[in-house]
């Protein structure tokens, strides 16, 4: 059964911190991806992911990436992904993982990817976007059955992983058996009126609009999904789907002054968009 996905699920979800509480208490999350082609992928989703509250968080992406992401977020942590020691513990020791923005689809992109579909714990969630899907899809990889996984394709990307061809992707039922065979907990399927896909539900957002058919759009949203599944842990499907309804929310305001809205607007306005939920303004 489809339903609508509404504005309930922010209030559910984004809840005064409690006063004694620290950076520990929400979330570590390790962040994957930019290559020298698309680096500002993954420097938009580690703004959202600051943005959005996660506690600690990490990006592994090439080293031609540092100064840039020191100068935009340098809340952020550093991890260079061709160092294998650092990139292993960086995997073993976050809460969250998301993996694709600017990831690239190359040898080294691909064996990223095995190594962190083979890393993954019962303990921990893990997010592909992007390239990791692509990947994904050239390899036939499938997510690790014990570990929390969200994908966020867009009809593209999950074409090439499910083989259901654009044109049948609105049939819920098809969608349900390839989500079985793939392990996917979560499908965040995007699209004007993007489609979500959990175990029992399938909802849709009726909110938003083309001002954000603009590259980097989907990075934003990757990263916002992942601060909110380190932070708001109660409820991961729910944290995932308050994700995608205050990207889209706030879009959709932004658009009320803006012909399209910058992405990294969206980022760097989550801090004063949640104050507004949790005061219920
Ligand atoms: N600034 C940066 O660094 C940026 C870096 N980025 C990074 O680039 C990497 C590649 O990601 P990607 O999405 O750009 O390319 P790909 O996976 O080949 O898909 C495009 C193909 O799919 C088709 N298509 C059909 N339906 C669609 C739909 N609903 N939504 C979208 N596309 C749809 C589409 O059709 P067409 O445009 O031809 O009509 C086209 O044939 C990835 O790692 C990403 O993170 C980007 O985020 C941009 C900013
Ligand atoms: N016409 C539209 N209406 C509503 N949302 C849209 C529209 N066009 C794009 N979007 C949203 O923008 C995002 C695009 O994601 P994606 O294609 O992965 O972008 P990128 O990889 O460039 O960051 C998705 O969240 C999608 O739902
Ligand atoms: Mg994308």
């Amino acid at each position: 059964m489809l339903s609508e996905l509404k504005s309930e699920i922010l209030h559910e979800v984004i809840l005064r911190r409690p006063d004694d509480s620290h950076k520990g208490n929400f979330g570590r999350v390790l962040l994957i991806g930019g290559n020298i082609q698309y680096g500002g992928a993954i420097l938009m989703a580690t703004q959202a992911t600051v943005g959005s509250g996660a506690g600690l968080t990490t990006v592994a992406t090439d080293l031609i990436n540092l100064t840039a992401l020191r100068s935009r977020t340098p809340e952020a942590m550093f991890v260079d992904w061709r160092n294998d020691e650092q990139l292993t513990t960086a995997i073993q020791t976050n809460d969250v993982i998301l993996i694709g923005p600017g990831l690239g689809t190359d040898e080294f992109a691909t064996q990223l990817v095995r190594k962190v579909l083979a890393s993954v714990n019962k303990d921990q969630i893990l997010i592909a976007d992007g390239s990791a899907l692509t990947v994904m899809a050239e390899n036939n990889l499938t997510f690790p059955r014990d570990t929390f996984t969200v994908a966020t394709p867009h009809q593209m990307e999950w074409a090439r992983l499910s083989g259901v061809q654009l044109n049948y992707q609105d049939n819920h039922q098809l969608n349900e058996v390839q989500r079985q065979i793939l392990n996917l907990d979560v499908l965040v399927l995007k699209q004007h009126h993007t489609l979500i896909y959990t175990e029992t539900e399938q909802k849709q957002l009726q909110i938003g609009g083309a001002y954000q058919a603009t590259g980097g759009m989907g990075d934003v949203l990757a990263g916002i999904v992942a601060g909110f599944a380190g932070q708001f842990k109660a409820n991961a499907t729910k944290a995932v789907e308050a994700a995608v309804y205050a990207h889209s929310a706030i879009a959709q305001e932004m658009a009320g002054h803006s012909y399209v809205v910058k992405p990294t607007f969206i980022a760097d306005s989550l801090p004063n968009y949640m104050a507004r939920i949790q005061s219920n303004l």
